[in-house]
């Protein structure tokens, strides 16, 4: 596989927005790496010039999961953990370096680092299981929710 473009989510390509994230240069470098440039837009600061820990818990599951889709593999999120291990300022060029890390039967791991670009220093490290989806997820979940009534 060349480097190239990973597709936003279904959110963003339905509003036809650029990703709410920031996370909109974000290229393949193999089947099992890709890398993103991204800044945390100020509407997600949580301190002052720092981000918001849920924009870089969302960018992570964003872009570990949109990753596995480029690969071909339609999963979700089962589990995500985050260590915070430095404050990410807003309006900076970050970058993210991702990877699937291993594949046991539908589980996925994949694993995050985010960095400011240029730096080795890392400000925060994503680990988590994608599952991939079986046939009928969606419509299991539609069928569900027409049980509560809703
Ligand atoms: C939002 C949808 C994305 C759709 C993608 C297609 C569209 C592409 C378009 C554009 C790309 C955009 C991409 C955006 C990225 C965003 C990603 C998200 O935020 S995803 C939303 C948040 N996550 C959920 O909503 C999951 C809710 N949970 C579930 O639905 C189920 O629990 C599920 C599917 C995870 C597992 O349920 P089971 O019934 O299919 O499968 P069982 O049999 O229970 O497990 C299968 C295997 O997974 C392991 N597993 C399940 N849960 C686990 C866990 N918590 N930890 C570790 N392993 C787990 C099990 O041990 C089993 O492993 P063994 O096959 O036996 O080896």
């Amino acid at each position: 596989m060349t480097a190239d473009l990973v597709s936003p989510c279904r959110g963003c390509q339905m509003s036809r927005t650029p990703c709410r994230f920031g996370a909109d240069d974000f290229v393949a470098l193999s089947e099992t790496a890709a890398r993103v440039r991204l800044a945390c837009p100020a509407a997600f600061e949580g301190g002052p010039r720092v981000a918001h820990g849920g924009w870089t818990a969302a960018v992570f599951d964003d872009v570990l999961g949109r990753f596995l889709v480029h690969t071909g593999v339609k999963s979700v999120t089962a589990t995500l953990t985050v260590d915070y291990l430095l404050p990410v300022p807003v309006e900076q060029p970050l970058e993210i370096h991702l990877e699937i890390a291993a594949r046991e039967g539908r589980r996925n791991h994949l694993t995050g680092v985010l960095r400011l670009q240029g730096s080795d220093r890392d400000l925060a490290v994503a680990r988590g299981v994608w599952v991939e989806l079986r046939p009928g997820h969606f419509e299991r979940h539609q069928a569900r929710m027409a049980e509560l009534g809703t």
